[in-house]
């Protein structure tokens, strides 16, 4: 099955939200771990668990494993193997992005079957221009795998470059938008290529004439929690992307470990305010 199908009917039984597998040194020294390759993976499998028809996918942020060099990518591989055991989703966050030759690397890395780093999606970055990221696409579609999009990130930073305008007066955001939406032409539900769009933005969505209604893909929405955004956010970003939205929330709900049973009632809290917040789009429309 697409990977769009498949995120839709995860979303259907466990509500929009995705956990970030983010185990900072401090989230480590909080849940009594060391910082070491090894808690990684005790971090990640505790979070799978909880996880468990409780989040609709897992995003694992790959520069926390890679800060361990070998053996904390190591980890990285047994928790994305862990996530297919149990059925859940993963979303490699690797913010990859290269000339297309390099891209097809990257591509094959997490697209492809059987790899050792084998993911259900990844994010990519469109620095090096939206059609260098054109082998990941492809080969997504061929796996049944996901791409997600960086178009306007939850950082401040992101602005300068994303809300720029090309020649022709067009955001690059809103070129990002456009050109990953017409790859999802023809999708039922919604198709396997997505975006990220944090939270955070305001109303950039809004002021750059980007219409997330008409997108026909997931969305991921960085930017619940630690940084500031909740409901009113939410609505303010994405007031008319119903049924489309993943929420993202790492620290916010990592923060209630190391406890299988209290991380799964902050997952379901989460999960459930989200999915409150994202229904509540169609009585205000
Ligand atoms: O691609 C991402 O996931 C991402 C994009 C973005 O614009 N902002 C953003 O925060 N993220 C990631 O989402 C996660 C947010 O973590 P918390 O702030 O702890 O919820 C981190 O892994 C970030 O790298």
């Amino acid at each position: 099955m697409a990977f769009g199908e498949r995120l839709a009917a995860a979303m259907d039984e466990a509500g929009p939200l995705c956990v970030g597998i983010d185990p900072h040194p401090e989230l480590l020294a909080r849940w009594g771990l060391n910082d070491s390759a090894e808690s990684l993976a005790a971090f990640g499998e505790t979070v799978l668990e909880a996880c468990v028809r409780s989040a609709a996918a897992v995003k694992p942020n790959a520069a926390f494993f890679e800060r361990h060099g070998a053996r904390g990518v190591a980890a990285l591989e047994h928790i994305l193997g862990r996530a297919r055991e149990l059925e859940i989703l993963t979303i490699l966050d690797a913010k990859r992005g290269d000339i297309g030759s390099t891209m097809e690397g990257y591509a094959d890395a997490y697209l492809s079957e059987g790899v050792p780093l084998e993911a259900d999606a990844i994010t990519v970055s469109p620095y090096l221009g939206f059609g260098s990221l054109q082998p990941a696409f492809d080969l997504a579609k061929h796996t049944g795998k996901g791409v997600f999009v960086l178009a306007l990130t939850s950082n401040p930073e992101g602005a300068e470059v994303q809300h720029a305008r090309t020649p022709d007066g067009e955001s690059v955001a809103g070129a990002i938008v456009r050109q990953a939406n017409a790859l999802n032409e023809g999708a039922e539900r919604m198709g396997d290529v997505g975006l990220v769009v944090g939270a955070t933005v305001g109303d950039a969505v809004k002021d750059l004439g980007i219409d997330l209604g008409s997108f026909n893909g997931p969305i991921l929405a960085p930017g619940v929690g630690a940084q500031g955004a909740g409901p009113q956010q939410l609505l303010q970003v994405f007031g008319n992307a119903r049924g489309r939205v993943l929420v993202n929330q790492s620290r916010g709900v990592l923060n209630a470990g190391p406890f299988v049973e209290k991380l799964r009632g902050a997952i379901q809290a989460a999960a459930g305010a989200a999915q409150y917040t994202l229904q509540s789009f169609d009585v205000q429309d």
